[in-house]
């Protein structure tokens, strides 16, 4: 069967022998295994830390986390009462249905509906749909957001983000096109100097210092790369993009990040971060990804 569930996640299984993994908890994506453009080797694609914790007790070190409403340390008043990148990630969401079974792609549907939980930390209205879509040599993810509400009930406001942790050499990889982007640089030690923009000057980005950088109005299409691989991340609905690594210094103070991780993966993280997308009642919100493992080209097999 091409979508199997067992008691805490999801396989999607396509026929061409690409595969992904989604927990329900938090609706992470937490494995994706494909062939790219051009090789047939099925490899692993995402960084999932050997010590993250995978039993629902907190967000998974790894995958794709989803970030809503809030990214990081929650700034709107709505949102103070939830923890950084607020809840999507950490609440157990149900398998809705499966979109699409066949040869083009293997796709399901999953929701979160508020809860008791939720609502004594976020008391809007709200809906959530996430559809993950599996094809031959892509994943791609939507995130549906919808106010449930009544018109008295004001309008939800928030901020979204796919927090993919792509598997990589992360001192090899190249990250483009930012040049010119104005960005928000958060390794920097004040505050005032973290809501100061700065200007991307380099025509790839690198992650060979600790970096945590929030490009805003980005292009929407990222490319990856590095020597022999690389993904592509095409996106839409969202309009910034974070590169993070945290380098040793920073990374060997995470608590679930294994050993050696932050050397494993480079998170690019397409979002709508800057600012807030506000719905009025009963209206709808989409932000979409689709990454493609492109494999490596003459361009990006740098010897
Ligand atoms: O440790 P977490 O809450 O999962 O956050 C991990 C990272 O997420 C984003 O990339 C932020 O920009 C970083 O500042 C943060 O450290």
């Amino acid at each position: 069967m091409p979508v199997q569930q067992t008691q805490d996640r999801i396989i999607l299984i396509h026929p061409k022998g690409s595969s992904a993994e989604i927990l329900l908890y938090g609706a992470t994506v937490i494995s994706w295994k494909s062939p790219s453009v051009t090789s047939p080797e099925i490899k692993e694609r995402f960084f999932v830390s050997g010590k993250a914790v995978l039993d629902g007790s907190k967000p998974v070190r790894g995958g794709i986390p989803v970030v809503f409403p809030a990214f990081g340390p929650p700034t709107h008043p709505d949102h103070a009462k939830l923890p950084q990148h607020g809840f999507a990630r950490s609440e157990v969401w149900s398998l809705d249905s499966t979109v699409m079974d066949n040869d083009a792609g293997v796709s399901v549907r999953l929701a979160l509906l508020s809860n008791a939980n939720i609502r004594s930390k976020f008391d809007k209205p709200f809906e959530l749909h996430y559809v993950v879509t599996l094809a031959e040599h892509q994943i791609s993810t939507d995130l549906h957001v919808k106010n449930t509400g009544l018109s008295t009930t004001g309008a939800l406001e928030f901020q979204a983000l796919f927090h993919n942790y792509i598997r990589a050499p992360a001192n090899e990889v190249a990250i483009t096109p930012l040049q010119g982007l104005s960005y928000y640089d958060k390794t920097e030690a004040s505050e005032e100097l973290k809501a100061r923009p700065k200007s991307e000057t380099r025509a790839a980005v690198d992650v060979r210092t600790s970096t945590d950088s929030v490009y805003e109005n980005a292009p929407g299409t990222y490319h990856v790369t590095w020597p022999g691989d690389g993904v592509e991340i095409r996106t839409k609905g969202l309009k910034d993009v974070v590169v993070w690594n945290p380098q040793e210094a920073a990374g060997s103070k995470i608590g679930d990040m294994e050993p050696g991780g932050w050397e494993r993966y480079v998170c690019v993280e397409p979002g709508y971060v800057r600012g807030f997308i506000k719905l009025n009642a009963g209206d709808s919100w989409t932000g979409q990804q689709v990454i493609t493992a492109i494999g490596g080209s003459p361009a990006t097999s740098r010897v």
